[in-house]
């Protein structure tokens, strides 16, 4: 990884805290749960059951799920703030459940947090907010200095510096509080519900730091989240989580664009095969004389297929094709999204054959029925 501060980095390290911490190896994953389990007290449900996660170095972890679902569980084992029941969560290759008080005071340097809520302290500057961490470790004061200001620049608040977190907007005490989790240097960024407390337009500028700072300094990020847009705004990877489990795992544009549990689609508010209201009034099961059939028109962003509406028009016979509902979006580079589109039909026979020859043209094509 990139040097941030130069020769100021990991003096408060000392010597131990390389075996303790497990150097970040640029082979071994960020983080693996091994079937993990936690429950909490004897009797009690199981917050967590059976969950397998491996989180890539470099890349933007999402966890997603409802209140409840286990999320800031999750996140307080990676640090080693909870022990899991069963099983065994390893950070950096090294098994957290093993290490004593000191090593673990070591490995969470290397794991920095931002909360939902910013836990800032307001009767300290912006500055010593960011500098308070490194003068708990010792860092000489000149290495804070240097440090500060380079985190300052980092997060767009070299202006704010002599600020009290009270006269700052919502996005910038994130800034401070995102400051504040890098100033060891971290390989792994844990992020807490970090814009939950942000307006749109914030929550987007926060997500393009964080972005940033995965992409320029190399720094793996885990972040929970309840909103499915954070996801599909910064993340690589996501796991849905539902009761305790893992219910859906894999890249952001596979899960997005085909969504396979209940609870992924009840996030992403997906309609299934819903139409809007107007539609859904005059469908019916059975062509009748002069029927156009709906085809439901599927691009999930497999094998990063392009929506080609002349091709598509051709397929379900170019006359009187309409496009009636739906639009596409991209993701990680993918198209996706949904068509509804009608074409007039004799009857159910060629409603099913024009399908059959659209699904050359498309992730997954269905008759839904006439109007
Ligand atoms: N310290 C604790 N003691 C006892 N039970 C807990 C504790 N922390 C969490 N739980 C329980 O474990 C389950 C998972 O909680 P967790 O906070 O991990 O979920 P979450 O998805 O982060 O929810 P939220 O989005 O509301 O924060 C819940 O049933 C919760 O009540």
């Amino acid at each position: 990884m990139m040097k941030w501060f130069g020769a100021a980095r990991f003096i408060e390290a000392g010597p131990a805290a390389g075996e303790a911490q497990g150097n970040a190896d640029a082979s071994l994953p960020a983080v693996v749960f091994e079937n993990v389990g936690k429950t909490y007290a004897p009797g009690a449900p199981a917050a967590l059951a059976g969950v397998d996660l491996q989180v890539a170095r470099g890349e933007v972890f999402g966890i997603i799920g409802r209140s409840g679902a286990g999320k800031s569980t999750l996140l307080r084992l990676v640090n080693g703030l909870e022990k899991p029941t069963s099983g065994g969560v390893r950070v950096n290759g090294v098994d957290v459940g093993a290490l004593d008080e000191r090593a673990l005071v070591a490995l969470r340097r290397r794991i920095g947090m931002v909360f939902q809520h910013f836990n800032l302290l307001s009767a300290k500057t912006v500055h010593d907010n960011i500098a308070l961490p490194l003068k708990i470790a010792g860092v000489p004061k000149t290495d804070i200095e240097a440090r500060v200001n380079v985190l300052l620049d980092l997060v767009g608040l070299s202006e704010r510096r002599d600020a009290w977190p009270a006269r700052l907007s919502g996005g910038q005490k994130q800034r401070v509080g995102i400051a504040r989790a890098l100033v060891h240097e971290p390989d792994i960024l844990l992020c807490d519900e970090a814009t939950s407390a942000l307006d749109p337009e914030t929550t987007r500028a926060i997500l393009a730091l964080l972005r940033d700072i995965n992409r320029r300094l190399g720094v793996t990020v885990v972040l929970i989240t309840h909103e499915m847009e954070v996801i599909r705004d910064v993340c690589d990877t996501v796991a849905v989580i539902e009761r305790g489990e893992v219910v859906e795992q894999g890249p952001v544009w596979r899960v997005f664009g085909d969504p396979r549990h209940e609870a992924t689609r009840a996030l992403l508010h997906t309609p299934g095969h819903e139409l809007p209201d107007d539609l859904a009034a005059r469908i019916h099961a059975a062509p009748q004389v002069g029927a156009h059939a709906l085809f439901d028109v599927r691009f999930t962003g497999d094998e990063a297929q392009e929506p080609d509406l002349a091709t598509l028009a051709q397929a379900f016979g170019a006359q009187g094709v309409r496009f009636v509902h739906g639009g596409i979006e991209r993701i990680q580079g993918r198209a996706q999204g949904r068509l509804v589109v009608s074409a007039p039909v004799q009857n159910a026979a060629e409603a099913a054959s024009l399908a059959e020859r659209a699904r050359g043209h498309a992730s997954r094509v269905e008759v839904l029925g006439y109007v």
